[in-house]
């Protein structure tokens, strides 16, 4: 498995059209025993939303925690443009509700990869803590226990742990699960102006609408990228309904 950093800059080249911020190709990943993902060959434009697409299973997790680097791919190549080392907002149900931490101190631990553990948090850790969770709208629960939040707000507390990393590239796992329609606007919203800003954003969802918004899709089944695209090509009806077919 190879990985290498080049060093075209994620910023727009006067022409208008945008840089790729992560290529990858003939990627294998997966678990003791368990091959998950299966000659994956893609790119992902910078500054642009990618969503990733498919059914339970299909490696959506996989490929975004490969991407993530908490996921050693087992072959291929991956490559990065030059930038910040990506934030990733896990899925809300991968973080213990039982965890003694407070909404500030969650979002607090998205700076210990720029400053490691031990080392004081300075006022630049605390500025970016601050706007982060005055962007997800959660400053006001700064001292409330992340156990004790509605799962919204969870949800908001670990975006914004991500959004303090200050990375131009941003990987979430099913940001929208499980919250309201209200809720999934909101988030999709600030998902919309996170790339506006300057982000690369790459969400693995269900959310056919939060999907649809994106500016290109990447369709997963069964380990296999089956479809890669802008959403009005790649989400018809026809695949859809190929590929959540009942076995
Ligand atoms: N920790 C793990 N150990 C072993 N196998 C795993 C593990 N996590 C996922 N898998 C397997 O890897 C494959 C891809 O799973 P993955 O979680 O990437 O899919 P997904 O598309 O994100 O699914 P979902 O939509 O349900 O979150 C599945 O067959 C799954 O059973």
């Amino acid at each position: 498995m190879t990985i290498m950093f080049n060093n075209s800059a994620p910023t727009p080249p006067a022409d208008g059209s945008r840089g790729e911020r992560v290529r990858f190709h003939d990627l294998d990943a997966g678990y003791p025993g368990r091959p998950a993902l299966h000659q994956l060959s893609a790119s992902i434009t910078a500054l642009t939303m990618t969503a990733l697409v498919g059914p339970n299973g299909s490696g959506k997790s996989t490929l975004l925690g490969v991407l993530a680097g908490v996921i050693d791919a087992t072959s291929g190549q991956l490559r990065y443009a030059e930038g910040r080392p990506p934030a990733f907002v896990p899925q809300r149900g991968a973080v213990g509700d039982t965890l003694p931490l407070t909404a500030r101190q969650t979002v607090e631990m998205g700076r210990w990869g720029e400053r490691g553990l031990w080392r004081r948090t300075t006022r630049q850790d605390r500025t970016a803590v601050d706007s982060a969770m005055e962007r997800l709208g959660v400053a006001g629960l700064a001292d409330r226990q992340l156990g004790e939040l509605s799962g919204g707000q969870r949800q908001r507390v670990l975006i914004a742990q991500g959004l303090a990393q200050q990375s131009d590239l941003l990987l979430l796992d099913e940001p929208t699960t499980g919250l309201d329609p209200e809720a999934r606007k909101r988030i999709t919203a600030l998902l919309t102006d996170l790339v506006a800003d300057g982000t690369t954003v790459v969400q693995a969802t269900h959310d056919l609408d939060a999907a649809r918004s994106a500016d290109a899709c990447l369709l997963l089944s069964d380990g296999r990228l089956v479809g890669q695209g802008p959403p009005e090509q790649i989400l018809t009806p026809t695949a859809l309904s190929r590929i959540w077919q009942p076995a």
